[in-house]
This record gives C-alpha cells, sequence and structure tokens, in this order.
C-alpha cells in the first residue's frame, strides 16, 4: 500500500528520535537527507498553498536537525551551509540560529557568531531559560571577539587555581607576524613590529589532537602504545582534511621538508579565521596522503613537557597535534619566544623583547645542553641546525676548551671546578655579554648543580657570579640587556678600553670645534658663539653619559633632547642679548 507524504514524513520522524537515542549521526543525517529530497520534490511539484507553507516548515526543521547533526559530527561547512538553507526558507528560524551561532563560534568567526545570536534573541521572550542561555552565549561571544582582536588573555584564575577548572575558553589570534623566507633556506616567521616581551604572537587551536599515557619507560610495549596513537592521530587527521577542503589547503602549505630552493611564501593572513572562503579554492582538493604524511612528520609538535608539568599530567603523558601556524616557526638554540599548551591550543609568546623584521624562533628541544647534544636532538628533528648561537660555538676558536668543559662535566666529577673554569674562560676569551650566555647556557647544568648545593656555592666563593646575574645574562634575557652598550658596560675590560680611547676621542673632537667653530662663521641659528658652544658642550657630555650608563633608547633620547637645547639656548642666547661673551679668535 503506498503511503500519503504526511504518513512517509511521519515514519522518518520517528525512526530519527530512535536514531537520536541510539546517537547514530551518520544514519540521522542519511535519513534527514531523504526527508529533504522529499519535501523539495513535493515542493516542487505541488500547487496547494496552504500545504506547501507547512511543508516549507517540515524542510526548515529538517534543514536545522540535518545542521545539528553534521555538527556533532565536525562536519562545519557542511553544517553551516544547512543552518543556511534552513534560514532561507525561515529567517527567524530561533534552532537554525543558535546552530549556526554554535558553529561559527567553532569556525572562531566571533563577529558574525554575536549578529546571528542577537537575531536568535530578538524572537524569543525574555526570562526564560533559552532566552538565559541564549545571552550567555552572546557574553561568550563578546569576549572572544575582543580577545582575538587583542590577543590579551587572562589565564591567571586557572593558574591560580592549580590548573584543575576546565581551561579557559581562548579566542583565535594571530598578531603582527608575517611569513618570510628565513636564513636556513626554508619559511620562518617574522615580527612586523617591534614587541615586548610577554606579547603574545599566535593564539591557536590544533586541526587534531592525540593524548594518552604511555607505559612506564623501558617496558617493551611502550613503542607500540605511541605507535597506535600516532596512527589514530594521522587517521584523525586524514577524516578531517577530507571534510574541509579549507583546512587540506592550509596542511598543504606547510613543510614536507623536501622542498625545492625557492619555496611558496603563503600570506600568514590565510591562517586567520575570517579569511575569505575563495582564497582557498585554487589547489588540488585530492587527498593526497603521502604529502600529509610527510607534512606530518616535519610539523608535528609534542606538547611541551613544560605545560604537561604545570597541568600536572603525569610524567609518561604524551600528547601530540598539528598547529598550523606554529608550523612556521622554526628552532633557534637562543630563541625569543616560547610555547604553552593550553587544552587543544598552542599560545606563542614573545620571551623576550623582540625587533621589527626579527625571526620569531621557539626551541624544538631543551637548548640548556651542550652543543653536541643539541645537535643530536636537531638531528633527530631532521635538520642541522643553523641558528645564532650554533654557529657561534662551531665558529669559536675555544671549542676545544668547551668541549673540554662538556666532558669534564658529563663525568660528573669536580662540577664547580668546571664553573670556575668557564667563568675563567668567558673573562679570558672576552666574549660579549649575549655570547657569555650562550656558552653558559651550555654548560647549564653544571651551573645549576652548583647552585642548588651551598656546600659548592662556598667552595666556588666569589669566583662565580650569583645565579640571578647569570640567569640575567642567560637566554631567557631580554634583548635590552643584549644592547651593544648594555654589554659594553657589563665588562670592566671594555668599560676601561673606552675610557682610555673612545671617549678622548670624542671629547677632543668637540674641543676642536669649540675652538674652530667661531673661524667657520657659523649661522646664529647655529650659535656660532662660543659661550652657546660650551652649552653644545655641556649637553653632549650629559649625552654621553646616558649612552654609557642607561641604553640606547635613553641615550639616542638624550642626544635628541641635546641638540634641541644646544639649538634653543643659541636662540634664547640672542633674543637675550648675550654677545660673544669670550671668543678665541
Ligand atoms: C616546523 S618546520 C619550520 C618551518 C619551515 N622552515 C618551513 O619552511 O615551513 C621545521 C623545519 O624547518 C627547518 N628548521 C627549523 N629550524 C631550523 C634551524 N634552526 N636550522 C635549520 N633548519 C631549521 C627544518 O627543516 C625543520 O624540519
Amino acid at each position: 500500500m503506498k503511503l500519503s507524504l504526511d504518513e512517509q514524513l511521519q515514519q522518518l520522524r520517528s525512526k530519527a528520535t530512535e536514531l537520536v537515542l541510539r546517537e547514530d549521526w551518520q544514519e540521522y543525517i542519511n535519513l534527514y537527507s531523504h526527508l529533504i529530497s522529499l519535501c523539495r520534490h513535493h515542493l516542487l511539484s505541488g500547487s496547494d498553498d496552504v500545504a506547501s507553507g507547512s511543508l516549507q516548515r517540515t524542510l526548515c526543521l529538517a534543514h536545522s536537525n540535518r545542521a545539528e547533526a553534521l555538527f556533532r559530527t565536525r562536519d562545519l561547512s557542511g553544517a553551516l551551509h544547512d543552518c543556511d538553507s534552513a534560514l532561507d526558507l525561515d529567517p527567524a528560524h530561533v534552532k537554525s540560529l543558535l546552530c549556526k551561532t554554535r558553529v561559527l563560534l567553532d569556525l572562531h568567526r566571533y563577529s558574525p557568531a554575536s549578529d546571528c545570536l542577537k537575531l536568535a534573541l530578538a524572537g524569543q521572550t525574555t526570562g526564560t531559560a533559552a532566552a538565559e542561555a541564549a545571552r550567555e552565549l552572546l557574553e561568550r561571544c563578546r569576549k572572544l571577539e575582543a580577545q582575538s582582536r587583542s590577543g590579551k588573555l587572562d589565564i591567571s584564575d586557572w593558574v591560580l587555581n592549580g590548573f584543575s577548572e576546565k581551561c579557559p575558553d581562548l579566542a583565535e589570534y594571530v598578531g603582527p607576524v608575517e611569513i618570510r623566507r628565513s636564513d636556513n633556506g626554508g619559511r620562518g616567521l617574522f615580527a612586523t613590529k617591534s614587541l615586548e616581551a610577554g606579547t603574545p604572537l599566535v593564539v591557536t587551536r590544533a586541526v587534531a589532537i592525540e593524548r594518552g599515557i604511555l607505559p612506564e619507560s623501558g617496558d617493551v610495549h611502550g613503542e607500540s602504545a605511541r605507535m597506535v596513537m600516532w596512527k589514530d592521530f594521522v587517521d584523525m587527521i586524514l577524516k578531517i582534511a577530507d571534510k574541509c577542503s579549507r583546512t587540506l589547503y592550509l596542511i598543504y602549505q606547510l613543510s614536507t621538508g623536501t622542498e625545492q630552493s625557492e619555496p611558496q611564501i603563503p600570506d600568514a593572513g590565510l591562517f586567520k579565521p575570517d579569511a575569505a572562503d575563495e582564497l582557498f579554492d585554487r589547489e588540488s582538493k585530492e587527498l593526497d596522503i603521502d604529502r600529509i604524511l610527510k607534512i606530518l612528520d616535519v610539523n608535528c609538535l609534542t606538547e611541551e613537557e613544560f605545560s604537561s608539568k604545570i597541568q600536572g599530567k603525569q610524567n609518561n603523558y604524551y600528547g601530540v597535534g598539528l598547529w598550523l601556524l606554529p608550523s612556521f616557526v622554526n628552532h633557534s638554540c637562543a630563541p625569543n619566544a616560547r610555547r604553552l599548551h593550553i587544552g587543544d591550543r598552542v599560545v606563542i609568546h614573545a620571551s623576550r623583547d623582540v625587533k621589527a623584521g626579527e625571526e620569531i624562533t621557539y626551541a624544538y628541544f631543551d637548548v640548556l645542553s651542550p652543543l653536541d647534544n643539541r645537535r643530536k636532538m636537531a638531528k633527530r628533528w631532521g635538520f642541522e641546525c643553523g641558528c645564532e648561537r650554533c654557529k657561534f660555538e662551531v665558529a669559536s676558536c675555544f671549542s676545544q676548551e668547551m668541549r673540554d668543559l662538556e666532558m669534564a662535566m658529563k663525568g660528573g666529577a669536580n662540577i664547580e671546578g668546571v664553573v670556575v673554569r668557564l667563568e675563567e674562560g668567558l673573562r679570558k676569551w672576552m666574549v660579549k655579554r649575549k655570547e657569555k650566555g650562550f656558552l653558559r647556557a651550555s654548560l647549564w647544568q653544571a651551573y645549576s648543580s652548583v647552585y642548588e648545593s651551598e656546600r659548592l656555592m662556598r667552595r666556588c666563593g666569589r669566583r662565580i657570579p650569583a645565579a640571578a646575574a647569570v640567569a640575567e645574562s642567560g637566554l631567557l634575557d631580554s634583548e635590552k640587556h643584549f644592547a651593544f652598550y648594555g654589554a659594553y658596560h657589563s665588562n670592566p675590560t671594555n668599560v676601561f678600553i673606552h675610557a682610555l680611547f673612545v671617549w678622548p676621542i670624542f671629547y677632543t673632537s668637540l674641543i676642536l670645534f669649540h675652538f674652530t667653530t667661531p673661524l667657520l662663521n657659523l649661522p646664529s641659528w647655529l650659535g656660532g658663539d662660543v659661550l652657546v658652544l660650551n652649552l653644545g658642550f655641556v649637553f653632549a657630555a650629559i649625552f654621553g653619559l646616558f649612552y654609557v650608563f642607561m641604553d640606547r633608547k635613553a641615550g639616542s633620547l638624550a642626544a635628541v633632547l641635546c641638540i634641541l637645547c644646544w639649538i634653543g639656548s643659541a636662540h634664547l642666547a640672542r633674543r637675550l642679548g648675550f654677545s660673544l661673551a669670550w671668543k678665541v679668535c
């Protein structure tokens, strides 16, 4: 017996209820796809206006229900498309508006999510539980939108509560960075403006992440457990890339490790959630499993040990994930940024002041270790490190002495002797402050053993600097402490050389200028007058003092002030009617 349309729809709806209870989302989606085509077919052929009105409502609800199911299976673009189809039929359909808000939030499009939610709220009676929930969601949208603009995050509550609460809600953020060609041949992430230590650079969610507790180290099952986790992780990535062409396109921008000499430089803006969809249609959407495997090999990150520790996870905890824009950050053994894992998000922030145009780098592995160890770790990552610190340590004329000290440190005996010998070496080799930091970081294990033991500290006496001073000169230091004059000032020999040669040359030139300017007949606005030149001399001396004792910024500011005062005082002298007070010629 042939069923009427109403009966068919009724049957499909009760089947759908069963599937919801079983949480069989795939079957639920298939069922609603069938229901949608049934409705569309009757709408096209039908003529009865009343029936067609009710059929449109059914179709709208069907799209809305399928959107919910697609959202649950993480097919966000499919869900968004269904929400839009439902809203085309009924622009005020509250269920579809709420679903669309959630999808947009998951796509990190905070502003359209707020707009959508405002429409949903307009159609709801105030005071109801649903309206209250929508209002809370709107508050969340607003918070995330503000955060995605400024990048400023507040995780203090979470930290103060011992990381026990739910991870804080963090918005996607791409700060003042761009992708450019790096000195190591590939691409890298660069600062587009000067940044202070602590500035957030990128906050982004993982494409996928796999976490687990591995068996105790030494257990034969450890490696196979890791392999199983890796396989699950790869499957997850392939599934997501297959579903979302945008994600696949972005994954294809990452390095396979086999690029030609002229790598493609993608725009960092592509990695922003609001990048226009048209930008993603340029490349093949075919899933190339070999290529993706190579990309995962080069770009996957394990969750940083530090993050897992502070989050109270177990020692053999293991987490691996893929984060898109952070994949362009190269390694350096003297990094200027750090990454912190919060939930499935990674936060990259400047760990010291960064100059505009400087490459952003973080450490892929523990850099508080000797050159040879670091080289081995880089080899495991598949590259030879070409960072400034490695280049310095390889090229230095005292590399053999450093190697001997490393061997002595690894031997473990007379650990304080290693530290004292390095401190003596640093004085003898006359290395700059920044490079002292590099070398101390290489023997950090010896330094930390000494600083942790009162007995060893007593034995070393004043032959080694205080722990705080060493940490200050190390890799955690801020760029301004590395500034040339800061480094100069920290070294008594350099200050002595400076006092003996550089400053006398500066003062002699000023004195010569002082005696010869009256002969040159300088224009009055330059103060071609000895009295005023004397003032210039005093100001220049102040500028010099600033330059040496403060930092470069203060020195430059003092220089500008000196010149202004010089010219200003020339005018003042003329206005007050001073004539040449003391002319030599
Ligand atoms: C996650 S990717 C970094 C971005 C990559 N440079 C690109 O062009 O997309 C990691 C790869 O970058 C290269 N790399 C990263 N840091 C490096 C360094 N300090 N020295 C040399 N190569 C480095 C290595 O080839 C490494 O396998």
